[in-house]
């Protein structure tokens, strides 16, 4: 939800409320609808402040929600009703303000923040774009290279550096809540028009295409077969050719190919798998709630059991003749799914290891769990240490030699 009270008799303050990080679940979008309702109704109020409960502006959209049937007011028309207010809005931000949550800002009039705040569009991370207006409005704000940067990378940045960019106009070692509500007290009757951000031009570089182009090979070097980063590369461009209204007909579009796409799903997934295996602690206390006693799991028992299994499979696909050599399950695995690209691929990782480790290690796991055939050493592999572990370069020689001798 968000709570709505008027401070000094004139300034309106709308505090996000949900911990914790004041993310903007259906709840909170419909808070913020109607206190944005009420402060035009009230006479009285002349500015407007925006801020998050517990020294945290906002976290973005409520990720959770993205798995559901999304309901409650849209993000989009609520901040453009923002944006388009005949009373100036300030947002006071402290902690951190990502995703839909700098959205939300960018469709303020004025961006005031701690020193130590972090800002950032972070969606490509979970497979999307900055869906609120973010990947039109940042690029008018910002100017197309610098927007470009933030919005692929998705990184976040500290709000002194914020103020070098121009996305928020002054940054405090103090209490950010405090000064924005001074601010916003200052600034009546200023004009408003230059603050809205939706009507500004695009300011971008002559060579812009170049640009576009240049940017577009990167993002697809560096994250292969991604869908979010070219899709962001595709509505900064729209930001720049478009008029605002069809840049974000633009932005929806490529966000709706986006939004339930398996990459999406499985980048949030791991944003949550990533936040839940920190929890450990939890677990302990259930079972000790339980009186229940739990085996203990070293993390490179699960390391162990996943990785060498995996590489069984391999020297099973290669003694079934499937793959013509190492590199061809090693190349799979680096290009196909961001195997690392400095540990070889599984294949060669285990001729790192050492194949006769290796094949102790499958003995051991096999021994204690006698029903998981992916443990069963691959006859390949005890072949191989018998010849005495060759080097993965001389496996397809190996594998020639051998399949000829099987076929005599
Ligand atoms: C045609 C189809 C159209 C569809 C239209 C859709 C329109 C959508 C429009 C706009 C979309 C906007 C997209 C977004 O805004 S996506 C969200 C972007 N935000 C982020 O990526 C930030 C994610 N969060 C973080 O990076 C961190 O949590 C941080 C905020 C930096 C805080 O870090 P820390 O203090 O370390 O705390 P934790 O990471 O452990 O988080 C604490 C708990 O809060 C939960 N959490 C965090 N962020 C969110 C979120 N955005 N939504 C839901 N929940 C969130 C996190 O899971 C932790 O929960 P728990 O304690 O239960 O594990």
């Amino acid at each position: 939800m968000a709570s709505y009270s008027v401070l000094h008799g004139s300034v309106a303050l709308i505090t996000l409320q949900n911990p914790p990080v004041n993310a903007l679940s259906a709840a909170v979008r419909a808070g913020i609808t109607d206190a944005v309702q009420r402060t035009l109704k009230d006479p009285q109020v002349t500015s407007v402040v925006i801020c998050g409960q517990n020294g945290r502006f906002c976290g973005g959209a409520d990720i959770r929600e993205f798995g559901g049937s999304m309901s409650g007011p849209p993000l989009v028309p609520m901040i453009n009703a923002i944006e388009a207010m005949d009373k100036p809005v300030v947002a006071a931000i402290e902690g951190v303000a990502l995703g839909g949550g700098l959205e939300l800002a960018l469709g303020c009039h004025y961006r005031i923040a701690h020193r130590q705040a972090l800002v950032g569009l972070p969606e490509v991370t979970l497979g999307l774009l900055p869906a609120a207006g973010g990947s039109q409005r940042l690029p008018r704000l910002i100017g197309l290279p610098a927007a470009l940067d933030l919005i692929t990378t998705g990184k976040h940045i500290l709000a002194s550096e914020a103020l070098k960019l121009g996305i928020v106009d002054q940054v405090t070692d103090g209490n950010a809540l405090n000064m924005a509500v001074e601010f916003a007290r200052r600034i009546v009757g200023k004009p408003l028009d230059p603050r809205r951000i939706s009507t500004l031009p695009c300011p971008s570089p002559p060579d812009v295409d170049f640009l576009l182009d240049r940017v577009l090979a990167q993002v697809r070097k560096r994250a292969r077969g991604a869908l979010a980063p070219v899709a962001c590369v595709g509505a900064l461009r729209a930001a720049v050719f478009l008029p605002f209204a069809q840049g974000m007909e633009k932005e929806r579009e490529l966000m709706g190919a986006l939004f339930d796409s398996g990459q999406a799903r499985a980048l949030q997934y791991a944003f949550f798998s990533q936040r839940l295996v920190s929890q450990l602690e939890n677990h302990c206390c259930y079972w000790a709630r339980y009186g229940l006693v739990p085996r203990h799991i070293a993390p490179e028992e699960i390391l162990e059991r996943c990785l060498y299994a995996l590489t069984n499979e391999g020297f099973n696909i290669l003694q079934d003749g499937m793959a013509a050599g190492p590199e061809d399950i090693d190349a799979i695995y680096v290009f196909g799914y961001g195997w690392p690209r400095h540990r070889g691929g599984p294949m060669f990782h285990a001729g790192q290891v050492g194949l006769a480790r290796v094949l102790e290690k499958l003995e051991h796991y096999q021994h204690k769990h006698p029903d998981v055939p992916y443990l069963k050493p691959s006859p390949l592999l005890r072949r191989l240490v018998a010849a005495g572990s060759p080097a993965v370069q001389k496996w397809r020689e190996f594998l020639n030699k051998d399949r000829v001798h099987s076929q005599l």
